[in-house]
């Protein structure tokens, strides 16, 4: 069924048994990285909100969860924008790290948050999103785990809103 949202219209394109498919395999594939160390999962807001939740439930040994946002702004001349994560309540010094993201699209977002991350002497940084758009992206941050490999079209759906709505739906549907 075709969905209105303001001025689109979106098509299905992913149910939610498959992103739940996509996401029991990520998460295992994290288990088995991680072993007997406890990570801590970085949760970009808003977008990752639902995606994180269904991770970490199939993710049932010990870890820290933590919920950040991006702010970006303006420095001065000679450090130009600035990025800064808000709510980054734990010390990840000496922490394996997980960004966890709804969706890599250019890269501009994931690559500013390793840059903060990567002020901090962490052990090791992942990135775990559930899209990811290799046409689109422009950055070399590598994105360990990706559940779906997606063509450059905008999607709503699981998090991800057009202009604030839609991220309540639990499956994703693709502009038409
Ligand atoms: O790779 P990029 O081109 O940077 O795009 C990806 C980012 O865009 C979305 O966030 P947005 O800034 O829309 O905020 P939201 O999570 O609150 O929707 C998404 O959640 C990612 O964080
Ligand atoms: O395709 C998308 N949909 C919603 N939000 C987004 N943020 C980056 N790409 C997208």
């Amino acid at each position: 069924m075709e969905l209105q949202i303001l001025d689109k219209t979106f098509v299905p394109f992913i149910s939610a048994a498959e992103i739940d498919k996509e996401i029991q395999r990520i998460a295992k594939d994290l288990h088995n990285n991680f072993q007997n160390e406890v990570p801590v999962f970085l949760v970009v807001l808003n977008g990752a909100f639902m995606f994180a939740a269904d991770l970490l439930k199939h993710y049932t040994t010990p870890a820290q969860v933590s919920f950040v946002k991006v702010a970006s702004y303006q420095g001065t001349e000679t450090t130009g924008k600035v990025n800064q994560l808000l709510g980054l309540d734990v010390d990840l010094t000496n922490k394996h790290v997980v960004i966890v993201e709804d969706i890599v699209d250019t890269g501009t977002t994931i690559t500013a948050i390793q840059q903060v991350i990567n002020t901090q002497k962490v052990k090791s940084m992942q990135v775990a999103a559930l899209f990811f758009k290799p046409e689109a992206y422009t950055q070399t941050v590598e994105i360990s785990h990706v559940g779906f490999r997606i063509p450059n079209k905008f999607i709503v759906g699981y998090g991800l809103d057009y202009n604030k709505q839609g991220r309540n739906l639990p499956e994703v549907y693709q502009i038409k």
